[in-house]
């Protein structure tokens, strides 16, 4: 997550130590290809980025949910040639079994809610931070893995379950000091493209696959998103309209072409309403061009982009209604977002408003003569009962590397226990930002 690790698309090749050997070699200490460590201080950025997830899900009253990252490949059979579905992190396990590594978090929220059934009363609002997996071909070199933040609304049909989410992505990016100068979010609604295409006699089965082609078109030539739409077997005519809608950028303008009754004018004018309402219409911009990734969306989609046009998309979501259904489900209105940690740091980077998280302690305990251990074990055990965080200095170090030390972790206090002190029952307490030293009884510490 630091931001060289996590803007790492590429991966570190094999370390110099190469693969282990047999002679007593140093193992290859990397960590598999495509996937990051997190030592401590990329931890810390990490930990308070989640920590951020976790405090704007709880702000919107939202319950945290987990489920494995090991699924059934089933829950992932697509068949609208979305690229998440084509690079499965997926295998036969000793039993058998088809499994994969999930490439993403709805489809397990699905499954939750199903299993759930008529226990869980709606709606839902569900929150995770879970870790995504693909498997590329490595001659892209792009990571394989990466920790994703999803919040999802289970059973209300209207849009203010969408401008709920729209409201907490805000919250969010406004709590680490981004603004809508910075970044705005992109809104459409796949009914858009699905009145284009009623109006041109294409069925209904290819809806899916007409939007994961569509979805590229910022990504590949329009000829080669053209040459794929009429390999799905859409007329000529019908690629031109559609590539056409996907150019509107106001509702005027999609009011005129769809008219006032079209149910994605009606929801996308409630939507900027109610955008209005919680203030944050000035993030919001409406683009045809907006229809995601991913197959089962089926009505409003968004994602959030850098006004520089530097980053990829930072987060993105929608409406997809028909998922529970497509598992066998009786059909819940649903939509929700996925927030991946990547991108975002990589914007936090280049604002510089990436925070300084250093390892920090209150108190260091420091006894003399290693017979007074177990005394030093007395006085961290009763300064972190109070919640003070204690390091004990361990090994026979000196009073020199134990100031070194007090600093590199910005302690507030060095404890010193002497055995004159101690008989007397007291422990020397120096401030160490007032260099104020004194002798303190026991109970006063
Ligand atoms: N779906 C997915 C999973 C993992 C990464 Br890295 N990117 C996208």
């Amino acid at each position: 997550l630091s931001a060289s690790a996590t803007t790492q698309e590429s991966v570190r090749g094999p370390s110099q130590a190469g693969p282990p050997s047999t002679d007593g070699g140093v193992i290859d200490t990397s960590p598999p290809r495509g996937t990051r460590d997190f030592p401590p201080e990329d931890m810390r950025l990490r930990t308070w980025l989640f920590n951020n997830f976790r405090e704007v899900s709880s702000l919107f009253g939202f319950e945290e949910i987990d489920f494995p990252v090991l699924e059934s490949e089933e829950l992932y059979i697509r068949k609208a040639g979305e690229e998440i579905t084509q690079q499965l992190y997926n295998f036969e396990d000793k039993g058998g079994r088809r499994v994969t590594l999930r490439p993403e978090l709805t489809p397990s929220l699905a499954r939750l809610v199903l299993q759930k059934g008529k226990s869980a009363s709606l709606p839902l609002k569900w929150f995770a931070i879970g870790q995504c997996w693909r498997y590329e071909r490595m001659t892209r070199g792009r990571r394989r893995e990466h920790y994703q933040w999803n919040m999802d609304i289970i059973g209300i049909p209207g849009v203010e379950a969408e401008a709920e989410l729209l409201s907490a992505i805000v919250a969010f990016f406004s709590k680490l000091g981004i603004t809508s100068s910075d970044v705005g979010i992109k809104i459409s609604n796949r009914k858009v493209l699905q009145e284009v295409l009623g109006r041109s006699v294409i069925p209904e089965s290819s809806f899916a696959a007409v939007c994961v082609i569509v979805d590229k078109i910022e990504k590949i030539p329009r000829a080669e998103v053209e040459k794929e739409l009429t390999a799905l077997g859409l007329p000529v005519e019908a690629v031109d309209t559609i590539l056409r809608a996907l150019t509107l950028r106001s509702l005027d303008d999609l009011e005129e072409l769809l008219g006032s009754d079209n149910e994605a004018v009606v929801e996308l004018k409630q939507l900027f309403e109610l955008a209005r309402g919680y203030g944050f219409e000035d993030w919001l911009q409406f683009d045809a061009s907006v229809v995601r990734g991913l197959a089962y969306y089926t009505g409003t989609v968004f994602e959030a982009f850098d006004r520089t046009g530097t980053l990829r998309a930072i987060c993105g979501g929608g409406r997809y209604d028909k998922l529970l259904s497509t598992f066998g489900g009786v059909d819940t209105p649903a939509c929700g977002f996925g927030f991946g940690d990547a991108v975002i740091v990589e914007l936090l980077k280049e604002k510089k408003l990436l925070p300084e998280l250093n390892h920090e302690v209150d108190d260091i305990v420091m006894p003399l003569e290693e017979e007074l251990r177990p005394q030093a074990a007395i006085v961290a055990a009763r300064l972190r009962t109070q919640g003070r965080r204690v390091d004990v200095v361990m090994g026979n170090k000196k009073m020199k590397w134990a100031f070194k030390h007090a600093e590199r972790l910005q302690a507030k206090r060095m404890v010193i226990l002497g055995s004159t002190e101690w008989t007397k029952g007291s422990v020397r307490v120096k401030d160490l930002s007032s260099r104020e030293e004194k002798d303190l009884p026991l109970e006063e510490l």
